[in-house]
């Protein structure tokens, strides 16, 4: 585990509602622009939950909306689903939603949990993040109409790149384009997104970052 902390959803279409995030500890990936170096090695995991025990503290907040992040919480397979089924007996909860990298198969956790509380975020890596070529491409087709693909843009370069994907690659998720903190102005994006037509796509600002110092943890 990395924390549990309550705060307002800073992305997404859940953006701005109070929610409860649950950061595990890990990730097969390493992104330049990553903002979670503190979630896998050389870093240390903060502390061990058992699944029971993250249960129980989600349980002791009020918000209904729930992100499961990391790292990648999707890293452990049929450990992470069984904690996604586990967050689903907690019954207040409407949206328990998991940020994921693009680079973990959505096949297992499809297959296997079907409740329509539960959505996954895909962020999808283009060149600058250095980790492009791991992307799985066969996720697009998977994802559903309650989910979304997130892709973070930090140049012409990748904003061209998420541009062609989703003219050659069917996916019925919900597309968001969110611009990198440190090199791409949001007014650039949006210039580029209207310069293209892009009416299907959502522009993703990182609430958080607006809110609190972009380095913060825990908010
Ligand atoms: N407020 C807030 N919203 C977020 N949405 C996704 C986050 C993440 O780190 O995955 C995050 C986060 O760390 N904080
Ligand atoms: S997938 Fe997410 S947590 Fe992992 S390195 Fe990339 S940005 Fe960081
Ligand atoms: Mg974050």
């Amino acid at each position: 585990m990395v924390e549990i902390f309550e705060t307002v959803e800073g992305e997404g279409t859940r953006a701005g509602f109070p929610t409860v995030f649950v950061r595990l500890f890990g990730c097969n990936l390493r992104c330049t622009w990553c903002d979670t170096k503190y979630s896998y090695p050389p870093e240390e995991a903060e502390f061990v939950m058992t699944m029971g025990e993250i249960v129980e503290q989600v349980k002791g907040f009020r918000s209904t909306h729930v992100c499961l992040t990391g790292g990648e919480p999707l890293l452990y397979g049929d450990k992470s689903a069984a904690l996604i089924e586990a967050l689903l007996g907690i019954d207040r909860l409407t949206d328990i939603h998991v940020e994921t990298n693009g680079a973990i198969d959505l096949t297992l956790f499809l297959e296997r949990i079907h409740s329509p509380k539960v959505r996954y975020v895909m962020d999808y890596k283009l060149p600058d993040s250095g980790e492009s070529d791991k992307m799985l491409l066969s996720n697009f087709g998977k994802l559903r109409g309650q989910d979304e693909l997130k892709f973070v843009i930090g140049s012409l370069e990748d904003f061209h790149e998420a541009r062609r994907l989703l003219e050659q690659v069917p996916t019925k998720a919900l597309p968001l384009f969110s611009p990198v903190w440190e090199t791409m102005p949001p007014a650039r994006l949006v210039e580029l997104m209207l310069e293209h037509g892009l009416s299907q796509v959502k522009l993703n600002m990182q609430l958080h970052k607006i809110i609190w110092n972009p380095a913060a943890r825990g908010v």
